[in-house]
């Protein structure tokens, strides 16, 4: 079968944890990158953006916008999205706090850079007082490996995505919470995973001004 084909800016923004799922999930896929405000417009033109949007994939011969749309259909399509619907709606919760806080994230690389120190400590208090002692308590309640069912889920896969953006924000932001930690490095070594994380795959780097100018020039906001 064709690989699935990813449609978005060389870097994290929304796309990310799109492609977070699918490497965990040991499925290749293959990017188109948007440098150019002619390549989104050609998109939008071919009608191949519902909402006038990316990210943008192509898989299973559909058209899919819509970041979340697309997560909980690789979700459930790579046996990751919980046993029944009990467990399904906790990984939704679950998934829908740390889109959450990367979007938190994300969205700072946006703004003026004498706000930056401000929006970082901002979401570094979010993320120690907000999430990460959610998923503390979690662990520790449920004395297991994985967040739900004890198996590994779409949950497990974001959560670890969403440590990682904030310990480069602040390499100590785990030091109260030593579940989260253990956890870090429990997901860290799942073999689809672990390639992840070497240098040269597909992950991206943190947003840079070129990142931004690319965005911005390619959305015209
Ligand atoms: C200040 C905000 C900056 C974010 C802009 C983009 O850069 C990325 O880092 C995040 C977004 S992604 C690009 C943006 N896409 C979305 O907002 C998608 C939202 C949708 N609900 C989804 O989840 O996929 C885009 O295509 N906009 C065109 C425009 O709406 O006309």
């Amino acid at each position: 079968a064709a690989k699935p084909k990813l449609y978005y800016f060389r870097g994290r923004g929304r796309m990310e944890s799109i492609r977070w799922l699918l490497a965990a999930a040991g499925v290749e896929f293959e990017e188109e990158f948007l440098e150019t405000r002619e390549q989104y417009e050609k998109l939008q033109k071919d009608g191949r953006l519902l909402f006038g949007q990316v990210p943008l994939v192509e898989i299973d011969g559909m058209t899919l916008t819509q970041t979340r749309a697309i997560l909980g259909y690789l979700a459930a399509k790579y046996n990751l999205y919980g046993k029944d619907l009990k467990e399904t709606v906790r990984i939704n919760m679950y998934t829908d706090g740390t889109q959450d806080l990367m979007t938190m994230i994300m969205l700072a690389a946006f703004k003026p850079p004498e706000e930056k120190e401000e929006n970082i400590a901002l979401i570094v208090t979010k993320a120690k007082t907000r999430y990460f002692p959610v998923f503390e308590k979690i662990l520790k309640e449920h004395g297991e490996d994985f967040l739900v069912g004890n198996k590994f889920s779409w949950a497990d896969i974001q959560l670890l995505e969403a440590i990682l953006m904030v310990e480069e924000l602040n390499a100590s932001v785990l030091s109260d919470f030593p579940l989260l930690k253990a956890f870090k490095t429990r997901i860290s070594n799942i073999p689809t995973i672990k390639k992840f994380l070497q240098p040269g795959s597909q992950r991206k780097p943190p947003p840079d001004s070129h990142y931004v100018k690319v965005v911005r020039n390619t959305l015209q906001f």
